[in-house]
């Protein structure tokens, strides 16, 4: 039987801080119908792809903060994108801020989904590599405050067994880490999906701003043929509230060839085929874990687990918007 597929990455051009969630929502379910007038049954969309990149801001007001989240997946302004979706007969990754309530206790997340061809949540990831930084900062043209939005994630790097293959996730700064695909390699991810929202202008280092697209490509070309599987990147892209981010959505071969691509920095569908076979031609051989990794010498890539976790809840002890309210 085939194990092949035809998957899309759905680019979004910029979202404004007021455009409304249906506003967004419309233009994700304009995407997956163009998917599938292509053939498409898998779409990958971006991290935070129903709202503005919020984290951009410091935003005092939790009330405010509060409106970039989702406390219902899908709630009642999401569901027509899950309707859409089923009726297509379509599966898709999705990236959104997941706000849980826990008794009197706020958490949020930086999430992503997959939902199977059906319209059901069949996987969920969130965010382990948060960048940016905690406080406010104000030489910065723009802030990158995740590490003060967002819980480092607690579910680890799971995959999912949906549309015929095994399937993982990560989100924009997790593609930055060999560590993320050698985890998701390693449990037998033979697709990894990713969003991100990469500003053009790296506040400090100004000259490797020319590096993005490259240093993006180079991550995720590097992480499918490390482990031998496909990767699926997608942008939210363009002049976003005065921000530029980066393009480049695309979809790329076990062999960490880019097989599609986006051209522009607006809405977008690039498609391929992806035929989840291929993943052997690496994993049968240079990459044939069991025969050639060599676990036993890479002591110091799980060192300093504990130290890290201890630094965390230090941080999350002094945010206001962590805990209570
Ligand atoms: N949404 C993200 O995770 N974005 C990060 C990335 O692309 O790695 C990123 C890029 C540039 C920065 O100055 C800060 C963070």
């Amino acid at each position: 039987m085939s194990r092949s597929i035809v998957a899309a990455t759905a680019q979004l051009g910029p979202i404004a801080r007021s455009e409304a969630r249906a506003s967004a929502v419309n233009r994700l379910i304009a995407l997956l119908e163009k998917a599938h007038r292509r053939g498409a049954e898998l779409v990958v969309f971006p991290e935070l792809a129903l709202t503005t990149f919020f984290p951009r801001w410091y935003i005092e007001d939790e009330a405010e903060l509060d409106r970039f989240f989702e406390s219902e997946m899908p709630g009642p302004e999401t569901e027509p994108l899950f309707e859409a979706a089923r009726r297509l007969g379509i599966g898709f990754y999705l990236g959104y801020a997941e706000l849980v309530r826990e008794g009197d206790t706020k958490r949020r997340f930086n999430t992503s989904i997959i939902v199977d061809r059906d319209g059901r949540i069949v996987g969920k990831y969130r965010k382990v590599h948060l960048p940016g930084h905690f406080n406010p900062e104000e030489w910065r043209p723009f802030q990158h405050l995740e590490k003060r939005y967002f819980e480092h994630g607690d579910l680890g790097f799971p995959v999912f067994d949906a549309m015929g293959g095994t399937l993982g996730m990560c989100l924009c700064n997790d593609r930055r880490w060999p560590e993320t695909f050698r985890v998701l390699g390693l449990r037998g991810a033979e697709l990894v999906m990713l969003g991100y929202n990469t500003p053009v202008h790296y506040p400090q280092a100004p000259e490797h701003d020319h590096l993005q697209d490259f240093h993006n490509h180079l991550s995720m070309q590097a992480g499918a043929y490390a482990n031998g599987c496909w990767v699926i990147g997608t942008a939210k892209a363009g002049r976003e509230e005065g921000c530029d981010l980066i393009g480049g959505s695309c979809i790329i071969a076990p062999t960490g060839e880019i097989i599609a691509r986006t051209q522009g920095l607006g809405d977008e569908i690039a498609t391929a085929e992806i035929d989840f076979d291929r993943c052997r031609e690496l994993r049968e051989n240079v990459f044939n874990f069991a025969l050639h990794r060599e676990p036993g010498d890479y002591g110091p890539i799980c060192e300093g687990a504990a130290l890290r976790a201890q630094s965390r809840t230090k941080v999350t002890e002094d945010s206001r918007f962590s805990a209570r309210n």
